[in-house]
């Protein structure tokens, strides 16, 4: 089946080459993108949806979500609103919760938020586990995650549970608990901050789930000044994470990474992924990202969706949080979660011939994940904060 989507206003791809058109067409085939060009010339297909004049960007590309957990921590939400401060240990409230629920209502829950982000655009969503915190629910927490997520990552290193040694539980990040959630994930990630996983903590972690072929993520300088990003950068991670608390080192680090990149080809650096939402809802300073973007670092958005710091899986909102408070042009925050957060999954080439199709941008071959907004631009979403601008949806093709 093939569907041409015609008269779109303003198609931002994202695309290095394609840039932005204007009047244009897309036709779909099957989960992939066939064709785009000036709607003037669009070949016909087997059905045409008429954008009349509406603006299609990719789909977001959500690539730090905490989706598995069961619980409320409203009252913690209260107290920070109150003027108490963010602090790792709530995440207590939610591993207890989330090792009394069942499987069905984890599942069930995760579902629920994955369709909440689905209609309001997101069509490639990472997820984590983390609120487990011991071998058989952390693996639980994975396997679930691996039946609703595109992407899912191992945060055993999340907190240490009340109680335990340390040193003993870090050790069980890496051994027991490493190998029970291995089969349900690509990717693992560490809390390196000040009451969570100390940096020779993180260390022991990262090198044994890269040891055990696993991607790298941290969350890092969310908190404070620290050794996070250096370590993210030292181990080649993918992307560091929240990034508010950054010394002058830290920029040169990340942009260093990313000098033998070519923005294709050649060595990839750590992507910096700031998170607005969770900015605004702990009252930290917003992230640096003009800055990152300055310097020439990679950067995504991400909504950070979970239960403590950042209750929201709208990437629209932190886009226009972004271009608002973090001085981003429009364009730059739609890439930073689109394209960005595709490069800090490894999403962001892929061809028909691999069968892993690129997610991000809108360019012939890449997967068919489509967001159309009621809006002739995607300014639209900065002029009009908080609008329900998402218009239709198109995930591998199929309409959300
Ligand atoms: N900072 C660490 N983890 C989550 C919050 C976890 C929680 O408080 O439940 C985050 O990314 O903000
Ligand atoms: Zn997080």
């Amino acid at each position: 089946m093939s569907e041409l989507i015609t008269n779109i206003g303003e198609l931002m791809t994202q695309d290095g080459e394609l840039g932005t058109l204007r009047n244009a067409a897309v036709v779909l085939e099957g989960e992939r993108i066939a064709w785009i060009g000036d709607a003037g010339n669009a070949p016909a297909a087997d059905t045409a949806t008429d954008a009349q004049g509406r603006a299609v960007l990719p789909g977001w590309v959500d690539s730090h979500t905490h989706l598995i957990f069961a619980g409320d921590r409203t009252a913690e939400f209260e107290a920070r609103m109150a003027g108490e401060s963010y602090s790792a240990g709530g995440i207590a409230v939610s591993m207890n919760a989330t090792r009394a629920a069942s499987d069905y209502e984890l599942t069930r829950m995760a579902l629920g938020r994955v369709s909440e982000a689905a209609s309001q655009g997101t069509t490639y969503l990472e997820t984590k586990t983390g609120y487990g915190l011991d071998v058989e629910h952390e693996a639980r927490s994975a396997r679930i995650a691996s039946t609703v997520a595109d992407e899912v990552t191992y945060l055993g290193a999340h907190l240490v549970p009340a109680g335990m040694d340390a040193g003993a539980y870090t050790e069980l990040v890496c051994g027991e608990m490493l190998g029970a959630v291995r089969p349900y994930v690509s990717w693992a990630d560490v809390f390196c901050e000040t009451g969570a996983f100390t940096p020779e903590q993180s260390r022991a972690v990262l090198t044994a789930c890269r040891e055990a072929g696993l991607g790298l993520r941290v969350h890092g300088n969310q908190l404070g000044p620290g050794a996070g990003t250096a370590l993210a950068v030292e181990f080649g991670a993918a992307s560091v994470d929240h990034v508010n608390f950054l010394a002058d080192s830290d920029f040169d680090l990340l942009a260093q990474s990313w000098s033998g990149w070519d923005g294709g080809a050649g060595e990839r650096g750590t992507v910096a992924t700031v998170l607005p939402a969770c900015d605004l809802s702990t009252r930290q300073p917003l992230a640096p990202a003009r800055r990152l973007l300055d310097a020439g670092v990679q950067l995504a958005i991400a909504s950070n969706c979970n239960p403590g710091t950042s209750y929201t899986s709208s990437v629209a909102f932190c886009v226009t949080t972004a271009v608002l408070q973090m001085g981003l042009s429009v364009h730059e925050a739609v890439r930073a979660a689109t394209w960005g957060g595709a490069l800090a999954l490894g999403r962001e080439t892929g061809t028909d011939e691999d069968g892993k199709r690129a997610v991000g941008s809108i360019a012939v071959g890449h997967r068919a994940d489509l967001h159309m907004l009621n809006a002739p631009s995607a300014t639209h979403l900065a002029y009009r904060p908080g609008m329900p601008l998402t218009h239709q949806v198109w995930r591998a093709g199929v309409v959300v």
